[in-house]
């Protein structure tokens, strides 16, 4: 199960939007890094930013922290302009390159983290996460793992009390065993205090259980936006063995996103439109890899935009072909994993990451289940 409900007073409770592009575009000389994007990011969620390489997703969270300034729309940040006075104490943005001083000691960092940041500054969540990663006092950040210097910046990044924290692949470059202590450090702080995160990475497999919320770019473009299980229960993994030289009629019925041929075996996702129907194959749900992997490696597959990530206060411009919305979901009904369920946590999270529960997929045969 998904990373889902964080608390009533939080901003998946509220209704409050983090982010809201319209139309956003930059461009670099004659080149367009990001174009014409166009979503909305409900509070309170863990959202993954992902797309190839080239893809604008630093683009976008260097807009969106008002590090740089569009070239054509407009971003707004819990309803102010970003880079304002007024839009830069809600958010703190982690550049790839993890911007620390080298030759200061941890305690130093910490010390100009608080004189940079008066009257915001949390000194006990920043030591907290410190002291809970073993990090030295005294260390110099040169002398600090990959690791280590990522958790010093999420220090600095949560101390500041943000509303939303922009992390550029935070994941990146560190083993698995420290991925999986970061990331379970940004669900419980991020829990603990409402926090919004946007999250780039390339780290597909990572992303499923520490995200509730997807935002895939591609052609400098949104491509998908929403729920994270929403978009996933909008599509169906279809494997199985094909008579003729093409998909099954019965699976090519639905909008095919990526399928692969091999001799006579098949394997599709597709974007139902209703159950798949009974064959000789599997229908099952995607994993989120299964169905990022799908969409990258399909850049011309249509777009698909939830509910939910559709701006309020200007209508979504949708290119020729492209359907609105996903299947059975009314349009600005609330989301499929909505407000905290009983049972929740008491960190208000309804479940453990997903890591830590075995894999999710639901295998049927043929017996159009998924729908
Ligand atoms: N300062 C800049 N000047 C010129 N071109 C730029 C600049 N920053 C980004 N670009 C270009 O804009 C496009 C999008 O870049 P961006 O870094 O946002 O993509 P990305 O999705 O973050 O890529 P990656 O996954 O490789 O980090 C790329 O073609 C890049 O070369």
């Amino acid at each position: 199960m998904r990373p889902t409900a964080r608390g009533e007073v939080d901003g998946r409770a509220s209704g409050r939007t983090a982010i809201e592009a319209i139309g956003l575009g930059k461009r670099y000389r004659r080149r367009w890094a990001l174009r014409d994007c166009t979503f909305r990011l409900p509070a309170g969620r863990i959202c993954a930013l992902v797309g190839p390489n080239g893809a604008g997703k630093s683009t976008l969270l260097s807009l969106a922290s008002g590090l740089t300034r569009p070239s054509e729309g407009s971003v707004r940040v819990y309803g102010t302009a970003p880079g304002t006075a007024a839009g830069r104490p809600v958010l703190a943005h982690l550049a790839q390159d993890r911007p620390l001083y080298p030759a200061l000691t941890v305690a130093e960092t910490l010390r100009l983290g608080r004189a940079l940041n008066p009257g915001r500054w949390s000194g006990r969540c920043a030591e907290r996460i410190v002291r809970d990663g073993r990090i030295p006092l005294d260390a110099r950040v040169a002398t600090l793992s990959g690791g280590r210097r990522t958790r010093l910046a999420l220090a600095l990044a949560f101390a500041k009390r943000p509303e939303l924290l922009l992390l550029d692949e935070p994941l990146a470059g560190l083993d698995p065993l420290v991925r999986h202590r970061i990331a379970a450090l940004l669900l419980a702080e991020a829990a603990a205090h409402g926090t919004t995160v946007v999250l780039s990475s390339d780290l597909l497999a990572e992303l499923d259980g520490v995200c509730d919320y997807l935002l895939v770019l591609g052609g400098g473009r949104v491509r998908l936006a929403g729920e994270v299980d929403d978009v996933i229960g909008a599509h169906a993994l279809v494997m199985g063995s094909h008579r003729g030289a093409g998909l099954p009629p019965e699976v090519a019925a639905h909008p095919v996103v990526e399928a692969q041929l091999s001799g006579r075996r098949f394997t599709a996702v597709v974007r139902r439109n209703g159950p798949v129907a009974a064959g000789p194959w599997e229908t099952a749900e995607p994993s989120l890899e299964e169905l990022l992997l799908a969409y990258l490696r399909a850049p011309d597959a249509p777009e698909l935009i939830a509910p939910s990530a559709e701006p309020v206060s200007a209508p979504l411009r949708r290119r020729p072909g492209n359907k609105p919305g996903i299947p059975g979901m009314p349009r600005n009904g609330p989301p499929r994993n909505g407000p905290p369920r009983p049972g929740a946590l008491p960190n208000g999270r309804a479940d453990p990451p997903r890591g830590a529960e075995g894999t999710r997929h639901d295998h049927h045969s043929g017996k159009g289940a998924a729908a």
